[in-house]
């Protein structure tokens, strides 16, 4: 955790869903409610067709509702596409912006995911900015060089930390069961902290730092104690409000 940082509990559903699984949203809803929920923010992002609904259940719970993209304009000719006051328009408070499979599966550029969290700045969302390393990047040395131009380049100028959140997300580690050593993981953000507080001074000491690949509910005691971790950005653990709900309690530990 980083002094003065609220940390933040957020699950990625990516392109999992119907309506039968409002229940987990209720559920996880209900589950956030109470004490903790004072310390530590929690956010679910399901896919776009349940954003209206999922916000409508959350009314009388701490549970924010997110995106998990937008497009960088306004409005126009975007077949498929989301903008982001869209978003906000149906109560949405957060976007995911730069995941990898968007990068990978859409060919994204860090200038690309720029553009998004300028367009969910200007519709006054709070932009999740993902970035990570893959395997190969990783075995040949290359992690912190990586991260530091997709933190340089997929960054706003002038981002401020009530509406910016970095989710550091190694690519081999997601949806595969591997993690990296809380060394690894540690090294990673101590990094991103410095270079955030370099070039955005006071808000970038401020800003959240997510770890995300393959927590679990067995695992985010362990990740989450780590320093300038700030919480978890959770694929397929998000998917179960029990799972997703035991991660988040390992904050009231962590937060005692
Ligand atoms: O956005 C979430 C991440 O891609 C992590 O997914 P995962 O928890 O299934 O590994």
């Amino acid at each position: 955790m980083t002094p003065d940082v609220r940390p933040l509990v957020a699950g990625n559903w990516k392109m999992n869903g119907t309506r039968a699984s409002l229940d987990q949203i209720k559920a996880i809803a209900e589950g956030v409610q109470g004490p903790l929920s004072e310390k530590v923010d929690c956010l679910i992002c399901p896919p776009a067709t349940l954003l209206y609904v999922a916000t409508a259940l959350c009314t009388d719970s701490p549970l924010q509702i997110g995106a998990q993209d937008c497009h960088q304009n306004v409005s126009g000719a975007h077949t498929g596409d989301i903008a982001a006051e869209m978003i906000a328009d149906c109560f949405g408070t957060h976007v995911i912006v730069g995941h990898s499979e968007r990068r990978t599966d859409h060919a994204e550029t860090d200038h690309l995911v720029r553009a998004k969290a300028e367009a969910a700045y200007a519709a006054d969302l709070t932009a999740i900015i993902c970035i990570g390393e893959t395997a190969e990047e990783r075995k040949s040395g290359q992690t912190l060089d990586i991260l530091k131009r997709q933190l340089a380049g997929s960054v706003p100028d002038g981002a401020k930390a009530e509406r910016t959140v970095i989710a550091y997300e190694p690519v081999w580690a997601i949806g595969t069961g591997l993690t990296p050593t809380t060394a690894d993981v540690a090294e990673a953000h101590a990094f991103l902290r410095t270079e955030l507080a370099e070039r955005f001074g006071a808000e970038g000491k401020l800003m959240p730092i997510l770890y995300g690949g393959s927590v679990k509910p067995s695992n985010a005691r362990e990740l989450m104690a780590v320093e300038n971790v700030d919480g978890a950005l959770i694929g397929g653990a998000s998917l179960k409000a029990e799972d997703f709900l035991a991660i988040y309690r390992v904050y009231e530990d962590l937060t005692a």
